[in-house]
């Protein structure tokens, strides 16, 4: 099964706490969204492989690290993934992107999506999923299975709050995706928001509400 993992960096916890008051306005509600994304993606890529690379500094010849490997795709899924794609992207300017489209029906919490749109080589890619909100799970799984109908074989993601159910429904589904959040509060609700929760992420990034 895959890891869930809880990001527990107080710099984190902070302003998870200022965002899920109902009072913080869209303007710092978008602001901190997207510093939390982009600390999440320091603490998520720890582990990234390291290789040796021959630089020459004003001094001379020297062998330094860099990044080997896959390279990054961010994939935000539509709407209030976007709400994190600068913050990841400050971590790691030169990944690509591959956005998803993805809303989910009120009545049913069914996920429908209607938009997909990759980097031609997807297939050799590590993809980086990121979403606000993991509720009942449909939507993250459905993401997922898109990227792995395109052939992507490692992937992760990267949300700020969690549901239990939501979790539990990633690693049934999805036992290789390693899920790393701000939180895992304490239920879902009949009506599919999460308890605490933030609220409706999407409404609140985009001022919708
Ligand atoms: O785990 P789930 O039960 O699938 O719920 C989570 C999804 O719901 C929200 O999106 P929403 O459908 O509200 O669309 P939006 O981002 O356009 O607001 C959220 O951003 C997730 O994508
Ligand atoms: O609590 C929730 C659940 C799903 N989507 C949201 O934006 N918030
Ligand atoms: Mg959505």
């Amino acid at each position: 099964m895959g890891k869930f993992v809880v990001l527990d960096h107080p710099l984190i916890q902070h302003k998870l706490t200022i965002i899920r008051r109902k009072d913080t306005g869209s303007n710092e509600f978008r602001r901190i969204v997207g510093e939390i994304g982009g600390l999440m993606t320091y603490e998520i890529t720890r582990d990234l492989p390291l290789e040796d690379v021959e630089i020459e500094t004003p001094m001379g010849k020297t062998v330094q690290k860099g990044i080997a490997g896959k390279k990054l795709t961010i994939v935000p899924i539509l709407r209030a993934g976007m709400g994190m794609l600068n913050g990841v992207l400050e971590m790691v300017p030169s990944a690509k992107i591959a956005v998803i489209g993805m809303y989910r029906d009120e009545k049913t919490l069914k996920p429908h999506e209607y938009f997909f749109k990759a980097p031609k080589d997807i297939a050799e890619r590590e993809c980086l999923v990121v979403d606000p909100m993991l509720a009942t799970g449909g939507s993250a799984n459905d993401a997922i299975a898109a990227l792995k109908k395109r052939g992507v074989k490692e992937i992760k993601l990267a949300v700020l709050v969690a549901a239990p159910e939501g979790i539990k429904a990633v690693q049934k589904a999805n036992p290789d995706v390693d899920i790393y959040a701000a939180a895992e509060d304490e239920k879902l609700m009949s009506n599919g928001y999460i308890f605490p929760g933030l609220g409706d992420a999407g409404d609140r990034l985009f001022g919708t509400k």
